[in-house]
């Protein structure tokens, strides 16, 4: 009994709990219900804020004619711009006019094909002479130079390069000497290796890598900083925008190189002035051509034309002296001797000097050089009038005989004569044949030019030029000089055939005392050889041996009164560089009317593949889906330009070597110019997206969409262009900026969630990801604080696909199920706030705003600081 007791107790007990645990799930099944309540009561509907369906076509159908007619209107200015004829024949086609067909002119053909380069110059002088005598009262159609703002007489002594090894410090320059005055054409020159670059780049200022030993004197001063004001560079590859006409590209460098405060008119005058001095006074409106970045292939000015409008703009701010990289490289013969010839009569006009290094010069060519540096393995084998080399050979040091009709011109013959790396030629005579008798040659030469420059100090100031040089029809008949020739080595005879006459007497004889310093080449080559044989090793001592590098010290400590010379402002480089970068990119057709067509075209493929979205469950989903791909789209679409990355790369790259801008002033604009076409580009692309898929239509979401679209794809094209400054090549940059979208894909918290990750640490490369900022955002800003009607229920074939997908689920086909997935009432409501529960999303849209502002700015910094790095790291 007792036991029937217990059990009725015991059953009222569970009964009792049972009762409560009902009454505790009554209550928070009620809490759930009021919860839930409240959060319907706080979304606010989505249905009003989408437009109808006429609503959203008057929104894509407008913004995607646009956006094409935005591309066919720069694509138009492009081809117009690029090819001027055709545009006039289209014109003269669609008004009915009868075609005018020019018939091409002299200066035409003559720019059509290289090779007639006198013709050029005699036209361009005649051409030019009108444009010039207006600046310089010139009469006669006779292109003069104004007078460079200050000729400078350019001395260098015991200038020394080294480098260092593994082995040790390596020479590569040695105790070179030389001077170059005002009006004078000097010409490097010496086997490939043989320290001609380096030499250059001494002189100009240009070096920096390597321990550097030696002087170089402006007019009797140590070189000062102000030296690159008065000095112009021309490398030996030109810098120049393909997309620019030949006008466009003097402007540049004007506004870039003179000095600040010049006015308009004087830079025009100036313009015209080298123009036509350079030959190009017919070809002003041609474009520069080439092959534009992205691929495209831009007919413009010859190889010859484009050498000679490099040279222009080199020249165009009265340097008093400009160094050319072997200027002659790359063209034929003709062109070549036009462009030396155009050089040789622009220095006599003006007082310039110049010094260039060349390879095997041409008769022609050599003819228009005045002095010549001779290198071998970075030792001066000679310096001096170039009529005057093959006597020293010949009479100094007992070479040869040179035999024009066997050897060729001299400058062969001296080539053939120094250099030890290859057979000689046949007939060669007496010759320099290994390096003890290279170093030799070197040594007596210095003892005979330092013997010369005690008996005559050189040229210390401008007045120390040559008497007579400017009236020299070509340079040559000034070999035998006077008192004031300086440094010249000794007398010549005047017709270039110098030594001709004394090889007679040092075959026979051995050498001149007079200019061998009394040793004939058996002599010294014997004493070479001795003194290689006893242990003087030269070529690792040398560095050693050589006193402290005063070159940094000259360069603080020398002044001198080109540093009141002031270029550019860092306004006027901005603007300048603005107004470069826009006509660059307009005149592209590929770049901004192709990344239009490319932006809209795709728009309008996602709309139609995302059609008119729907208000319901199967509709949040696929907008989730359309802000992923819009996200991937922003992501992906600079892959398209990175060649233009890497093209910046290498422009800004040679114009700050050039020292022609500033890194910020050159930031600065590329940034402001690509600024609108970035934004005209999104916003345009989005409104297309919005109208055609059926996003949130609220001005703000608009607003918001399309501030956070300009500001992630301005992101991820500056990550490209960050990879392409910090890298060494495109292929580089291309696996950098691989590996950054692929961490933005795989965190980007679509593909899969953070929280769903089994290895969890590796979701800490969130941070990395913009991707993941920018969808963040995107569906904050879609769904947080809306809700759709869902009283039409899920989609039948959803509902089975989960009956399939679960067939063991007997629950699911029951028939209070399936009312409740198939019509759960008119007041039903989905809380899309559950939509950034699920990816969570939960901070707010400011948050993900700002993260993704602060990225961006990240990213410029770094790139801003690969520049510099870049601009410094330009070493040579
Ligand atoms: N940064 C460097 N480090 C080490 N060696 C270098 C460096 N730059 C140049 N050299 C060496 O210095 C020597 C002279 O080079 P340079 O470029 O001045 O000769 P070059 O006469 O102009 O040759 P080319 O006619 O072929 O252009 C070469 O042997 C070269 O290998």
């Amino acid at each position: 009994m007792s036991s029937i007791n217990q059990i009725e107790a015991a059953d009222k007990a569970l009964a009792a709990q049972a009762a409560t645990a009902a009454a505790q799930a009554a209550a928070a099944a009620a809490k759930a219900a009021a919860t839930a309540q409240r959060a319907v009561a706080a979304v606010a509907p989505l249905g009003p804020a989408m437009l109808d369906a006429r609503q959203r076509v008057a929104l894509w159908v407008p913004s995607l004619v646009f956006g094409i007619l935005y591309a066919l209107f720069f694509l138009g200015l492009a081809l117009t711009t690029l090819n001027p004829k055709a545009w006039s024949d289209v014109k003269a086609a669609v008004l009915g006019r009868k075609r005018r067909l020019r018939r091409p002119s002299a200066d035409d053909e003559c720019g059509a094909a290289e090779g007639c380069g006198g013709r050029a110059k005699t036209a361009a002088l005649a051409n030019g002479g009108a444009g010039h005598a207006a600046a310089n009262g010139a009469s006669g159609g006779e292109v003069r130079l104004t007078q460079i703002h200050r000729p400078v007489v350019l001395t260098w002594e015991g200038l020394g390069c080294a480098y260092n090894s593994p082995a040790g410090l390596v020479p590569v320059l040695q105790d070179v000497c030389g001077e170059a005055r005002p009006g004078e054409m000097v010409a490097l020159m010496g086997p490939s290796g043989s320290g001609k670059s380096t030499l250059l780049d001494m002189l100009a200022a240009r070096k920096t890598l390597g321990r550097l030993t030696g002087s170089v004197l402006v007019n009797g001063k140590p070189r000062g900083p102000g030296f690159r004001h008065i000095s112009s560079y021309v490398p030996q590859d030109d810098n120049l925008t393909p997309q620019m006409n030949v006008v466009e590209t003097c402007q540049l460098y004007s506004a870039l190189t003179l000095p600040a405060g010049t006015s308009p008119a004087a830079a025009a005058a100036r313009m015209d002035e080298v123009l036509a001095a350079m030959g190009m006074g017919h070809a002003r409106d041609r474009l520069v051509g080439g092959v534009l970045p992205g691929g495209l292939l831009l007919r413009g000015l010859s190889g010859g034309e484009r050498k000679r409008l490099w040279v222009a703009v080199g020249i165009l701010a009265t340097p008093s002296v400009v160094f050319l990289d072997e200027p002659t490289t790359g063209l034929d013969s003709a062109a070549a001797v036009a462009v030396v010839n155009l050089l040789h009569r622009t220095v006599v006009d003006s007082g310039l000097t110049i010094i260039s290094s060349i390879h095997q010069p041409c008769s022609a060519v050599w003819a228009a050089y005045d002095e010549v540096s001779l290198l071998a393995r970075g030792r001066l084998l000679y310096f001096g009038p170039c009529a005057e080399m093959g006597s020293w050979f010949e009479g100094g040091l007992g070479l040869g005989p040179w035999n024009p009709a066997k050897h060729g011109i001299l400058s062969d013959w001296a080539l053939d004569l120094v250099s030890i790396e290859f057979t000689k030629p046949e007939g060669m005579g007496r010759s320099i044949e290994g390096p003890e008798e290279l170093r030799a040659a070197a040594r007596a030469f210095s003892r005979h030019y330092r013997a010369k420059r005690l008996a005559a100090p050189p040229a210390a100031a401008a007045n120390g030029a040559r008497k007579g040089k400017a009236a020299a029809p070509n340079g040559r008949a000034r070999a035998g000089g006077d008192a004031s020739d300086g440094a010249a080595p000794h007398d010549a005879d005047s017709d270039g055939s110098a030594g001709s006459g004394r090889a007679v007497r040092s075959a026979a004889g051995g050498g001149d005392p007079e200019l061998g310093g009394g040793r004939g080449w058996d002599e010294i080559s014997k004493a070479a050889k001795y003194e290689a044989g006893g242990g003087e090793d030269e070529e690792t001592d040398w560095a050693a041996a050589q006193p402290a590098p005063d070159w940094t010290a000259g360069i603080k400590e020398g002044a001198d009164e080109s540093d009141s010379l002031q270029r550019a402002s860092w306004m006027t480089q901005f603007r300048t560089l603005v107004w470069r970068e826009l006509l660059s990119m307009m005149r592209n057709p590929v770049d901004v009317a192709g990344r239009m067509l490319c932006f809209v075209l795709l728009a309008c493929f996602m709309g139609l593949v995302f059609w008119n979205l729907d208000l319901g469950a199967d509709g949040t989903r696929n907008r989730v889906n359309a802000l992923f791909l819009h996200t991937m789209f922003l992501l992906l679409m600079p892959f398209v330009y990175l060649s233009m990355y890497a093209n910046d790369r290498r422009v800004c790259v040679a114009d700050f070597s050039a020292r022609l801008y500033s890194v910020s002033a050159y930031y600065a604009a590329k940034q402001a110019a690509v600024l609108p076409f970035v934004s005209a580009n999104v916003i345009i692309s989005n409104l297309v997206v919005i109208g055609m898929v059926g996003l949130n239509t609220q001005p703000s979401a608009v607003f918001v969409l399309c501030a956070v679209s300009i500001v992630f794809y301005l992101l991820a094209q500056q990550v490209q262009s960050f990879a392409s400054i910090v890298t060494p090549n495109q292929e580089a940059a291309f696996i950098l900026t691989i590996a950054y979208t692929s961490i933005n894909l795989l965190m980007s918290n679509f593909i899969m969630r953070f929280r769903d990750m089994a290895q969890h640490w590796v979701s800490g490369l969130r941070w990395l990801s913009a991707a993941n900022y920018a969808f963040s955002a995107l569906l904050a800003n879609q769904f947080r604080g809306t809700a759709v009607s869902c009283r039409q229920g899920l989609n039948p074939e959803l509902v089975g696909f989960l009956e399939s997908l679960m067939p063991n689920a007997r629950l699911l086909r029951t028939s209070a199920v399936q009312s409740m997935l198939l019509r759960p009432g008119d007041d039903c409501v989905l809380n899309l706030n559950a939509v950034l529960d699920y990816f969570g999303t939960t901070r707010p849209l400011w948050v993900y705003s700002l993260a993704l502002v602060c990225y961006l700015l990240g990213v410029h910094a770094l790139t801003f600081w690969g520049l510099l790095r870049l601009a410094r790291k330009e070493r040579r």
